[in-house]
């Protein structure tokens, strides 16, 4: 038995690994709110681990947002990142925590890195300017696992997802990312009679999008991996592994997708006010597959499952998060 403690067990990500833990059964796993303790803060990180002393951590609290978020609050994006990864990860040190693994986000890698993009694309030319904070602070957290790493000999881990969807996904219209805007929308029109949904940036942009649960078991496969292999793998400079299906679409695809979905029928524009972000940002997820895990679930499966999801807490009633 561990005891495990799943920092963001509210968010999409850490509800899921949340999820699959408890299925697994066997563990303690112990949560917080945001509320409870806010992982900003220094002195109440240092108390928390001193007197949990959990045996793992999983960092999957961040500041997240989609690309108008990460453009308008930089700010908030970059500090309250990278407060809390130098938190939990110094105070897990500290508190003697052996094993750690944090998510980080495709988004560390150069807006005009080589597609598909390895690991090894780190640190190799300029960021996409939308989300730059963002990406400085998530490349600090691989930086900082590395160095615990290296200097004190913990094994802290890093995955980096590319762009995640599915139940427990943020709904808010503005700040949250392209596919639960589409699903809003795309929703929101067909119930109005709407005769056209109009989409942000050209279309153009490339995304590949990996379902939440798909998400939280390539988390557990990481984290349950042997050291040896996991660095293996990683060689010892390099902590960080690609999570994604290693496939993408536009983002016109990706509207038609939804808009089947929902079973929306009227025309789909777009608003080239709004910005595209980074022209394609598609994984090399060769490392994990060599390591023996690829992703299950297919885009219009995720789709269909999510909005089904979405559909139903409204229905009910249930809160949708929208922040
Ligand atoms: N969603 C995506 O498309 C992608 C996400 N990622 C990464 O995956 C991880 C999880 O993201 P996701 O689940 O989508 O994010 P969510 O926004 O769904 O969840 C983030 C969680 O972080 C917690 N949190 C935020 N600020 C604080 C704080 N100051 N103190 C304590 N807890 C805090 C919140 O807790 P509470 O609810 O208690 O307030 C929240 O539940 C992040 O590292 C993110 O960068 C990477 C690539 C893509
Ligand atoms: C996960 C990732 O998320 C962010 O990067 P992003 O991939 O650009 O994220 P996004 O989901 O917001 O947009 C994807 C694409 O889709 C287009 N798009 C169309 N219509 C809507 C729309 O209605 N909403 C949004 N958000 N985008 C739309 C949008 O213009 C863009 O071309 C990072 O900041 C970074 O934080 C990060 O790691």
């Amino acid at each position: 038995m561990q005891r495990i403690y799943i920092a963001g067990h509210r968010g999409m990500v850490g509800g899921a690994i949340l999820r699959q833990l408890e299925q697994r059964g066997g563990n303690e796993l112990i949560t917080r709110t945001s509320a409870e303790l806010d992982l900003t803060d220094q002195a109440a990180v240092r108390d928390f681990m001193a007197a949990e002393k959990p045996d793992v951590v999983i960092l999957a609290a961040a500041k997240v947002g989609g690309i108008i978020a990460n453009n308008t609050y930089p700010a908030q994006f970059i500090y309250e990142n990278l407060m809390m990864e130098c938190n939990v990860i110094h105070q897990a040190h500290a508190a003697g925590v052996q094993r750690l693994l944090q998510l980080g986000s495709s988004c560390i890698y150069p807006r005009e890195a080589p597609q598909p993009m390895a690991e090894d694309a780190l640190l190799t030319g300029t960021l996409e300017p939308t989300n730059e904070p963002y990406a400085v602070a998530k490349i600090a957290g691989i930086k900082l696992c590395e160095s615990y790493n290296r200097q004190y000999g913990r094994d802290y881990r890093s995955v980096m997802p590319t762009n995640l969807y599915g139940p427990g996904d943020n709904f808010h219209p503005e700040n949250s990312h392209v596919l639960p805007a589409m699903i809003l929308r795309f929703d929101a029109a067909k119930r109005a009679g709407d005769p056209s949904v109009t989409i942000w940036g050209s279309g153009t942009p490339m995304r590949e999008f990996l379902h939440v649960d798909d998400m939280a078991a390539a988390s557990l496969f990481v984290m349950d991996l042997d050291r040896a292999t996991y660095e293996a793998e990683t060689e010892p400079m390099l902590s960080h592994i690609n999570v994604g299906t290693g496939v993408d679409v536009t983002i016109l695809e990706l509207a038609r997708m939804v808009a089947a979905a929902v079973g929306y029928e009227g025309r789909i524009l777009t608003d080239p006010s709004r910005p595209d972000g980074a022209p394609r940002k598609l994984m090399d997820v060769s490392r994990l597959a060599q390591m023996g895990w690829t992703a299950d679930i297919a885009l219009a499966d995720g789709i269909a499952q999510t909005y089904d999801w979405y559909l139903q807490q409204v229905d009910t009633g249930a809160a949708v998060r929208a922040k």
